[in-house]
This record gives structure tokens, sequence and C-alpha cells, in this order.
């Protein structure tokens, strides 16, 4: 068994390819923060496509943790000089292998927060990118105002203290760079938020205003934010992921990454310092992203949202076990069909009946072994920011709201921690406790979960929305998940 390593690159098995650049000659110009699995599987997978072509081989990323498990990460990547395996699986059991090489380097914030600063102050590095999922970005979801009160906030903007968040440690580097009269870099969030741009950079201006508002008008005007859509399913790196690579390969690989075929990545082309010439390696550079995003994000992201709940609740733990059944693709098309596909504008080349059926097809495929668990997590996060914004804007239209508000009411029932057999469900959110302890007073006070404000603005206000959620959420609890979604198949 070989370690994965530099050294051992030109011994691995010849159906395992290996970067064919000279990773020694590459030079850092872009830094990541939340090297985690999707990182893994998609921009550092484009930029070791276009090393793999003789391009970018300026753009070498090197990667930053920040949070207290990230500490594993550089475990693993400094074990392996950076290196990685990407298996790519398609339905029918084909395997894609490959050892990715574009992680040239990888720093953990908290040993070390001045050495992460300063390269990202240094010329080389023109690209800051992010992939902090949803919360990262620390807003309120209603109002959208940066929580300016969240204490790791508050510890980094006390002169003095190392800085410790994502917006401690990048604001700095800008403010060196300004003081050093260097351009700042492009700050480029690659996360599932709609307008990712435009939410970085009201997070970042409001941050670097709490520090000094003439360093927030300086971000203001000088960074450039581009907004992106991002998408390949890439589920959570389990012991069996990393047994297969071991056995099928022959490599000891501490934490490869497993991923679908599908890939994309449209991207709004605004890098006053340069970038890597991404449209050579297959990504959508356009003018604007909005129309992409609003596809993924409500059809993709908010199906998830749609799937996760009923499906754990009538017994699934696999994504595809839970669209292979008919009755649950059936639930999920007449949602993208009925109530996203209004609230959507063309999207320029695509088709978006197939992009609806693709998503099943995706979904289903058996071999990425995506868990319903992944999706369930952070749940505060994701619905108020891909699902409502559909009911609400079915409720403005008089639009339909029967099946996204169906999925919020299988949120709150979810969130009361126990299944259909009385079993413990192991609720992972940051608002843990408040979900928990509303939804479970749900059985007195039907409206107690979308009560929250905080994640729920003034939905409870709306007729319309309360009588369906109290109705489908009665029929929840009296007749559980499977007959509830077997009932909202007939709704005409
Ligand atoms: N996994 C996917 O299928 C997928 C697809 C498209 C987009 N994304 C985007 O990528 C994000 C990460 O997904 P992943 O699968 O890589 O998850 P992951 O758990 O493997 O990695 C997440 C990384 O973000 C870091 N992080 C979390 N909260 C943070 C915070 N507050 N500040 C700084 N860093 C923080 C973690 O420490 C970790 O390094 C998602 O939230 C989503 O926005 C994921
Ligand atoms: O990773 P999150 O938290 O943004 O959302 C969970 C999934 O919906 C998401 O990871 C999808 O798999 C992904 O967006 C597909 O491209």
């Amino acid at each position: 068994m070989l370690p994965l390593n530099a050294r051992n690159l030109s011994s691995l098995p010849g159906e395992l390819p290996v970067p064919a650049y000279d990773r020694g000659a590459l030079r850092t110009g872009i830094v990541h923060f939340g090297v985690g699995g999707f990182h893994r599987a998609h921009e550092a997978m484009y930029l070791d496509r276009l090393m793999n072509d003789g391009k970018a081989l300026d753009w070498a990323i090197c990667g930053v943790g920040v949070m207290p498990a990230d500490r594993r990460m550089r475990d693993a990547l400094d074990g392996q000089d950076g290196l990685y395996t990407l298996v790519v699986k398609a339905p029918d059991g084909t395997l894609e292998p490959r050892v990715i090489g574009s992680i040239k380097e990888y720093l953990f914030a908290p040993d070390d927060p001045e050495a992460v600063i300063e390269k990202m102050a240094s010329a080389d590095v023109r690209i800051v990118s992010l992939t902090v999922t949803e919360g990262g970005y620390n807003f309120n979801a209603v109002t959208g105002e940066f929580v300016a009160d969240n204490p790791d906030v508050q510890h980094d903007l006390q002169p003095g203290n190392p800085p410790k968040t994502t917006f401690g440690l990048i604001t700095a580097a800008l403010a060196r760079r300004r003081e050093r009269g260097s351009a700042p870099f492009t700050i480029m969030s690659c996360d599932n938020i709609q307008g990712n741009g435009h939410a970085a950079r009201r997070s970042f201006v409001a941050y670097a205003n709490l520090v000094d508002p003439e360093l927030g008008a300086w971000v203001e005007e000088h960074v450039a934010f581009p907004n992106s859509m991002v998408d390949r399913i890439t589920p959570v790196t389990t012991d069996d992921d990393r047994e297969e690579v071991r056995k099928r390969f022959g490599v000891d690989d501490a934490w490869p990454v497993v991923c679908e075929p599908f890939t994309q990545w449209a991207l709004e082309d605004a890098f006053p310092l340069g970038r890597p010439p991404f449209e050579d390696a297959g990504v959508q550079v356009v003018a604007d992203v909005e129309p992409y995003e609003l596809m993924k994000l409500r059809l993709l992201n908010a199906s998830h949202q749609a799937l996760c709940y009923f499906g754990y609740l009538s017994g699934f733990r696999l994504v595809h076990d839970v669209t292979q059944d008919s009755l649950f693709a059936d639930f999920l098309l007449a949602y993208m069909d009925r109530e996203a596909t209004p609230t959507l504008e063309p999207v320029p080349g695509i088709d978006l009946d197939e992009y609806k059926h693709q998503l099943i097809d995706r979904f289903s495929n058996a071999q990425v072994k995506d868990t319903v668990a992944r999706l369930c997590a952070e749940s505060s996060d994701r619905i108020p920011k891909w699902l409502l914004p559909v009911i609400r804007h079915n409720l403005e239209t008089g639009g339909e709201i029967l099946r996204a508000t169906a999925v919020v009411a299988s949120w709150a029932r979810y969130a009361e921690g126990v299944d259909e057999q009385g079993q413990k469900i192991e609720v992972v959110d940051r608002l843990r406790d408040t979900l928990v302890a509303t939804a479970q007073r749900q059985a007195e006070d039907p409206l107690a979960f979308i009560a929250n404000r905080d994640l729920f603005g003034d939905l409870i206000d709306n007729e319309r929305f309360v009588s369906t959620y109290r109705s489908v959420l009665a029929s929840l609890h009296s007749k559980g998940a499977r007959a509830t979604l077997e009932e909202l198949a007939t709704a005409s």
C-alpha cells in the first residue's frame, strides 16, 4: 500500500492519473477558505484541469482552515503534500479517479493567523475564494444585515486580538495591502447563496466599517466580489470511500473526495487583478449569473430540502433511495414545475424541463451515496435562503404554495427530534436548541416553529401560508410523512 505523497506519485498505478505538471514550479495565486469536500471536487479540480494543460501555473491554491475541526484537513493534506484523490462516480458504477495537485499549501489559521494574513497580503495572491457554508457569511436571513454581535466577530474587533474569523483575517490582509499601496485581491464566493458575491460584499464591507469606516469605504470601492453559481453534488467522505481507494488503486489517501460526474460553474467576470482562464476548463464566464443561481438554488438546493425531511421521516437514509421512489420523485417534480419554475427567468442555453429531469437522475445516482443527514443539517441556514423566497414570490403573485409550505412543515416535524417510530433524530443545526424546543411545543401551539421572525420574517402574518402550514403539519402528526405525501400527490 503506497501512502499518497509527492514522492510516490510516479509509482502509482497507471489507472490513477496524476498531475502532469511540475508542482514544484507552481506559484500560489489563490487563497481558499473552507477546504472541504466541495472545493476539492470543484474549484481545485478546474485548476488541476488547467494545470494539466500547462495553464494557470501561477494560480495554485493555498488552503486555509479557520474552524477547530479543520485541523484534521491540515494534517491530512500536509501528510500528502496537498495531494488527494478525486473519484467521480457514474450511475453505472464506472469510476473516474484522478490525483489532484492544485492545492500547493495549507495553513491552519488558529495556529498562526499572522501567516494567513501575510500570505494574502503577498502580491502573488490575486484571488481569495470561499466555501465557508451559508452560515459563514454571518447575516440575518430576513434582514440581510451583518450580525455584529456574533461573539467571534466581537473578539476580532477588539484591537490587539489575533483574528479568528474569515472576516477578521481577510480584512486584516486587505488593510495591509492598502497600507502598502497594493491593489486588493478579488473575493470570490463559491457558496450556495443567491447573489453570493453581493452577500459577501455586504458582509465584508459591514465588518470593515466596524474596524474603521475609511477602510470600509475603501473595501466597498476597490474590492471586486464576483457572483457565481456552483454545482456538483459532493457527499461527506466516508471510511468506505477511503477503503475503496485503497483496494482499487493501492493508495493510502487520508481524505479522498467522491462526487458525481455532473459539474457546473457560472461565474461573473469581475477580476481586476486577473484570473485563471477558467473558460478553458469548462467554466461558463457570463455577464449575469442571477438566472443560473436562481435556477440552481430553487430547483436543486430547495429540492434537496424538499426530499430530506419527508425522506428521513419515511425511513430513508440515502438520497438515491428517496428519489428512486416515484412518490418522492413526483412530489419534487410537482414542486419544481408548479411552484419553483414560475419564479424563474428564462436561463440562457438551458432547457428547464430537461434540467429538472436531469436533477432527479442526479439525485438517483446510487454510486454517490449522498446521505439524507447531510441535507438535513444546518437547515436554518438553508430553508430561509432557498425555499422561503419561492413561497414569498408565489404569495405575492397568487401562485401555488402547497408543496413548498409542506416542506417547511416537514422541517418543523423533523425538528421535534423524534421520528415516527419514537427514535431520536440527531438534529444538526447551530440553532438546534431553539428549533427543537419550539418544535416540541407545536402539539399545543401549531404555529410555534414558524413564529421565529429571525427565520421566517412575517410569513406567520399571512393567512394563506398559515392555513396551508397548519393543515400539512396536522397531517404529518396524525397520518405520518408518507401518507401526507400521498395526499399531496392528489392535490389539484
Ligand atoms: N457539497 C456540495 O455538494 C456542495 C455543492 C455546491 C456548493 N457547495 C458549497 O460549499 C459549502 C461547503 O460544502 P462542503 O461539502 O465542502 O462542506 P465541508 O463540511 O466539507 O466543508 C466546509 C468547510 O467550511 C468551513 N466552515 C464552516 N463554517 C465556517 C465559518 N463560519 N467560517 C469559516 N469556515 C467555515 C469548514 O470548517 C470546512 O472547512 C456548502 O455550504 C455550499 O455553500 C457544496
Ligand atoms: O452544501 P449546502 O449546505 O449548500 O447544501 C446542501 C446541498 O443542497 C448542496 O451541497 C448540494 O449538494 C450542492 O449544492 C449541489 O451542487
